[in-house]
């Protein structure tokens, strides 16, 4: 269903759509963003908020997947259809990644997707994870990321597929932490780590499976910009606004170029990376170690 709402001067396009696994996208106003002036509407069962603004061809995603936005099928379905619709959206130029939750960005991978299942079922979440990345990595939009909050792992991954991090000050950590869960990240998400903070800072970082908190990540070029967190949003947007004052041809073929490599590795080895996922993943041991961090997630109440 798709419907056009004019409100307060700016034109709104709201739609609800049913994606697979019945996750939601549907185009509302965020509550708090400088953007939001059309109408809410709301339904709990939404895992993806998306608002665009058709003036300036920004909309913002606000990953809404209680309690801590990790990243379980029916969200990275979500997500990657969402990429996709604004990608093929010819009036899109920027999209904003955030939390309709401030204080978690995501929390990563969602474990439980990674306990106790089948080869066969553990290789297609890695599937969605892999195209998820792609739709998001590859994007010709100017992607950037709003982080209100903690952004450990996969939340880390996400905010490297974007083209600029803006991270909310505090208490928050990011970083790929997936050696402490007996875990290894791939080689496209260690070459982003590489890519944002360099060789040597990102052989450790995976080594030792660092969380970093906000001002650390900051000097480490992690993110590239850190601000009280109820100004995030509208940092962001700010932001987005000068990356827009370039020629979008030529800063999308800019980024394909930088890219490019890296998304065609990945396309090349997609099955050998599943392969490597489902077997190291059931191993007996990763899934006693899966379970001690779940125990301790639990124990920390
Ligand atoms: C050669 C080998 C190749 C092998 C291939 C491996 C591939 C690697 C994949 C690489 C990519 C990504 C990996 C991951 O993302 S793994 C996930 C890692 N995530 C984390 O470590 C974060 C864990 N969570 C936290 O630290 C905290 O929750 C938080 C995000 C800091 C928020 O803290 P909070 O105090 O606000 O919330 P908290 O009480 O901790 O949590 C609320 C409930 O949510 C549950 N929960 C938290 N995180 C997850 C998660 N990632 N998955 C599932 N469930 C999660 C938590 O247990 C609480 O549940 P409950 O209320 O107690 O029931």
């Amino acid at each position: 269903m798709a419907t056009f709402i004019a409100s307060g001067g700016r034109v709104w396009r709201k739609f609800v759509k049913t994606f697979p696994l019945g996750s939601n996208l549907s185009l509302k106003r965020s509550p708090t963003s400088a953007l939001a002036n059309g109408r809410l509407s709301s339904t709990s069962s939404e895992n993806v908020l998306v608002s665009k603004d058709e003036k300036s061809g920004i909309a913002t995603v606000r990953m809404n997947n209680p309690p801590v936005n990790s990243l379980n099928t029916a969200l990275l379905l979500s997500l990657r259809s969402c990429f996709e619709e604004l990608e093929k959206d010819k009036s899109c130029r920027a999209l904003i990644l955030t939390s309709n939750k401030p204080k978690v960005f995501c929390a990563g991978l969602d474990i439980l997707e990674l306990y106790q299942k089948s080869p066969d079922y553990v290789g297609q979440f890695w599937e969605k994870v892999q195209d998820m990345w792609l739709s998001l990595y590859g994007s010709r939009l100017v992607t950037m990321a709003a982080i209100n909050g903690h952004s450990p792992a996969g939340g880390c991954l996400l905010s490297l597929a974007c083209d600029y991090r803006i991270m909310a000050e505090g208490n928050f950590v990011i970083g790929l932490n997936e050696t402490q869960l007996d875990l290894v990240a791939p080689f496209w998400l260690r070459q982003m780590m590489v890519d944002a903070i360099g060789y040597r800072q990102a052989e450790m970082a995976l080594m030792v499976g660092a969380l970093y908190p906000s001002n650390k990540a900051l000097q480490l070029g992690l993110v590239d910009k850190l601000v009280p967190i109820e100004d995030v949003q509208t940092v962001a947007e700010e932001e987005v606004k000068n990356w827009l004052k370039i020629p979008d041809q030529a800063r999308a073929i800019t980024k394909m170029a930088s890219r490019k490599p890296l998304l065609d590795e990945l396309r090349k080895r997609k099955q050998e990376d599943i392969q490597t996922f489902r077997d190291e993943t059931t191993r007996e041991s990763v899934q006693l170690s899966i379970q001690q961090y779940l125990d301790k997630l639990k124990a920390k109440k």
